[in-house]
């Protein structure tokens, strides 16, 4: 973390991670410092100036900032790798200043060229706006889930809003943004930014679209300074050159000091940044990951990870987080941290409703719990299915356990199946079955929601959705 170059006593003077209780402390000073220390801020701009003014700025007592972070609707939903910029945005909420996440409705035509070797493929209008609508939604669901189930705080929280660039951009006609914009922004500062080299140099090289790019989200953030007296843009580590470009162009229009954020970036396993350019996103909308699935990416986090992400990605006072680390030293195999990680995160995203989804598919699936899978809902069971092998079938008269492994696929072909079955190697809604020709009996076998839960050996479960019950 940069930050090191802060006056930190100065940030620190209310506590650093004390901010998000505004009643006591009314404080927002202590910030900076404490999302550094959750691994939250990666670098500030304009770096030693920065100093001073942001701690000014953000002192106790004084009105309430604006800052907003912009995301392009290239997909329909948002992804995990979007939250740490989101959680960044409700960090400055908590601390009682105003936030704004914009949707890129208009920059998301033209593509951002930032960190990318290659030009992203076009995307047409109508395309763009749907996604659009669905991110906006998205966005506004992480804003209410946090402000509902993760702040307790009462009043204090900051305003948050929700707005599309298309609608200032889209109307900004050409020669009146050259002239005012344009003739204020400097191509050599714009083509010594490192995104911009790397892509001149490439054998792709770089469209006047994805050029002017930078100066379109410059002028976002002069909008909004102008709109929302917008102070400070937060984004990923990859956007400091357009963040630095938004910079430029507002201290040259109105002379007024404003600060860029910007948060490290998550990356997969095998290091690529997580997201939709390199097809590893896992995503916060239901239709493409479910709540179940979701939940399961959190929890199946290593231990040398849980710690940051738990920083990273909830709201949980650092010393609460201390404390579950200890616990998870003496109790390993309980997965605590990644189970809270999990639990925080799905309710942020999700709900509550979508967290109780998570854990009775989870129930469902890997504690064989007929209670859950009975209590599920026709969405729950079809995101169940994609987890697991599954079946639909038709229930015939005399229809035998025996029968319905083989039409499952459950179990081999011959007597190696049968004797799979003989052995105590199967059972059904979490009842064992060791008798091939038991017939299957309504209530029991299968469950009131015309559902069966199929086990083989330890760990090979099979749905079976039966039709035409
Ligand atoms: N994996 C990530 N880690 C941290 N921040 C991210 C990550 N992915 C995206 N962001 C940030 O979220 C904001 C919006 O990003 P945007 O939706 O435009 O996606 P992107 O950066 O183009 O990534 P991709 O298209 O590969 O998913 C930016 O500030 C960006 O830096
Ligand atoms: N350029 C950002 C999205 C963005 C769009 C408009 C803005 O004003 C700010 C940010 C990205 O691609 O990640």
């Amino acid at each position: 973390c940069n930050l090191t170059n802060f006056n930190l006593t100065g940030w620190y003077q209310f506590g650093p991670s004390n901010y998000s209780n505004p009643g006591v402390l009314g404080c927002s000073a202590g910030l900076l410092a404490a999302q550094c220390e959750r691994g939250l801020f990666q670098e500030v701009f304009p770096g030693q100036g920065a100093e001073e003014q942001l701690a000014a700025l953000l002192e106790p007592g004084r009105p309430p900032v604006t800052a907003y972070c912009g995301f392009d609707p290239t997909a329909d939903s948002l992804h995990v790798g979007h939250l740490p910029a989101v959680a960044a945005l409700l960090h400055f909420q908590r601390a009682g200043h105003n936030v704004v996440a914009v949707v890129g409705g208009a920059t998301a035509r033209l593509g951002d060229p930032s960190g990318r070797l290659r030009a992203r493929e076009p995307l047409a209008a109508e395309r763009v706006r749907d996604n659009a609508r669905a991110l906006r939604l998205c966005l506004w669901r992480l804003f209410e889930n946090h402000r509902r189930l993760l702040w307790a705080g009462g009043p204090g929280l900051g305003r948050a809003e929700v707005l599309d660039n298309a609608r200032w951009l889209g109307r900004r006609p050409l020669l009146g943004f050259l002239c005012g914009a344009g003739g204020r922004l400097r191509m050599g500062t714009l083509l010594s930014r490192q995104g911009c080299r790397e892509r001149l140099r490439s054998a792709e090289g770089m469209s006047l679209a994805e050029f002017v790019y930078p100066a379109l989200q410059a002028y976002d953030f002069l909008h909004l300074h102008r709109r929302r007296g917008c102070r400070v843009q937060l984004g990923g580590a990859d956007q400091m050159g357009n963040i630095m470009s938004g910079y430029e162009l507002v201290t040259k229009m109105t002379g007024t000091d404003v600060f860029g954020i910007t948060v490290p970036l998550i990356t997969s396993t095998t290091g690529d940044k997580l997201g939709k350019t390199a097809g590893n996103a896992v995503w916060l909308n239901r239709d493409k990951t479910s709540p179940f699935e979701l939940y399961q990416f959190f929890v199946r986090q290593q231990d040398n990870i849980v710690e940051k992400y738990l920083k990273l990605f909830t709201f949980l006072p650092l010393e609460e987080i201390a404390h579950i680390m200890e616990m998870h030293a003496k109790e390993p195999e309980k997965w605590g941290p990644q189970k809270r990680l999990a639990a925080e995160v799905t309710k942020l995203v999700h709900g509550t409703e979508g967290l109780e989804s998570a854990k009775r598919c989870t129930r469902a699936l890997y504690y064989s719990s007929v209670e859950a899978l009975e209590a599920m809902s026709d969405q729950e069971l079809q995101e169940l299915f994609k987890q697991a092998p599954s079946a639909e079938l038709v229930l015939e008269p005399g229809m035998s356990v025996l029968d319905l492994c083989r039409k499952a696929n459950a179990i081999q072909d011959g007597p190696s199946g049968y004797q799979k079955i003989t052995d105590g190697g199967v059972s059904v809604n979490g009842i064992r079955v060791t008798n091939p020709e038991t017939v299957l009996i309504l209530g029991q076998h299968i469950l009131k929601n015309g559902v069966s839960l199929l086990r083989v050996g330890k760990k090979n479960y099979y749905i079976i959705k039966w039709l035409q019950l």
